[in-house]
């Protein structure tokens, strides 16, 4: 189980996180979604102790992240290309990540055996090194490695973002996979509302940092944040109105 309190993250003075509460139970499948800078990443970031939070903690198990590293073994994440080893090919940066979660090269080779109709002929068996893989594709590898050695907690920032539609499509089967599964916690942020609500089991709705919306999902889930989005865009649109008048 993963417990948000007090949660908050200040830059320059100004508060780009504040949660005062958010409980995630174990086996959940959370969506994420929120507008440019509503702060997904920062608590992403936060929950894999990338960055220091202001105030409050997060409990990961029982384990304060700021404070231990025992989270790490049951923890696995793709935020961005940060996360790969640019002048390693991508079978190479799966058996580095593979020893330290435990597995083999057989291990290893059957997991990637397994996705080859994700990886769509690209990416493995390329003897390309990371850093020149096209964004896409470096984007498939950062996200199976995070599948390595079957971690209880799975986080991806926006896996959808730069594949193509059969991957994506591809990508929703393995992250409804993995929400399937009771012992694994998966929180999942995009932009993409239709494909956050497709995987996920509750969607937390971000904006300027605090939660706006947190619900389990229903047949309803995407009209309403539909609805909630297309609200902010119109809020806007008198100011446009007048400009044009000008
Ligand atoms: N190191 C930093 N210094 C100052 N401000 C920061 C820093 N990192 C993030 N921010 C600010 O925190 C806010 C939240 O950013 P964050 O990246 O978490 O948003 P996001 O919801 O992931 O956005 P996007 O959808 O655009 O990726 C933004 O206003 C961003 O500019």
């Amino acid at each position: 189980m993963i417990s948000i309190t007090n949660l908050s993250k200040v830059y320059n003075g100004v508060s780009v996180l504040n949660i005062e509460e958010l409980k995630i139970e174990k086996g959940q499948a959370i969506g994420l979604v929120g507008n440019n800078g509503a702060g997904k990443t920062t608590l992403f970031s936060l929950l894999l102790d990338l960055i220091q939070p202001t105030t409050g903690y997060i409990l990961s198990n029982d384990i304060k992240v700021s404070e231990s590293e025992d989270w790490k073994p049951f923890t696995s994440a793709f935020v961005d290309e940060s996360f790969l080893i640019g002048y390693l090919t991508p079978e190479e940066y799966f058996y580095f990540i593979g020893e330290l979660r435990g597995q083999n090269k057989a291990d290893i080779d059957a997991l990637i055996a397994s996705y080859s109709d994700f990886f769509n002929g690209e990416a493995v068996g390329q003897k390309k090194y990371l850093r020149d893989l096209s964004k896409g594709n470096q984007k498939k590898v950062g996200i199976i490695a995070s599948l390595i050695g079957n971690p209880e907690v799975v986080i991806l920032d926006e896996p959808f973002a730069n594949l193509d539609p059969s991957t994506q499509i591809r990508l929703k089967k393995i992250i409804k996979g993995l929400a399937d599964d009771p012992n694994t916690t998966v929180l999942v942020s995009s932009h993409d509302l239709q494909h956050v609500t497709e995987v996920a089991q509750r969607v937390v709705l971000l904006e300027k940092g605090k939660v706006m919306m947190d619900k389990v999902k229903t047949s309803g889930t995407f009209a309403e944040l539909e609805g909630y989005f297309k609200g902010i865009s119109e809020s806007y649109a008198p100011t446009a109105a007048i400009s044009e008048e000008e």
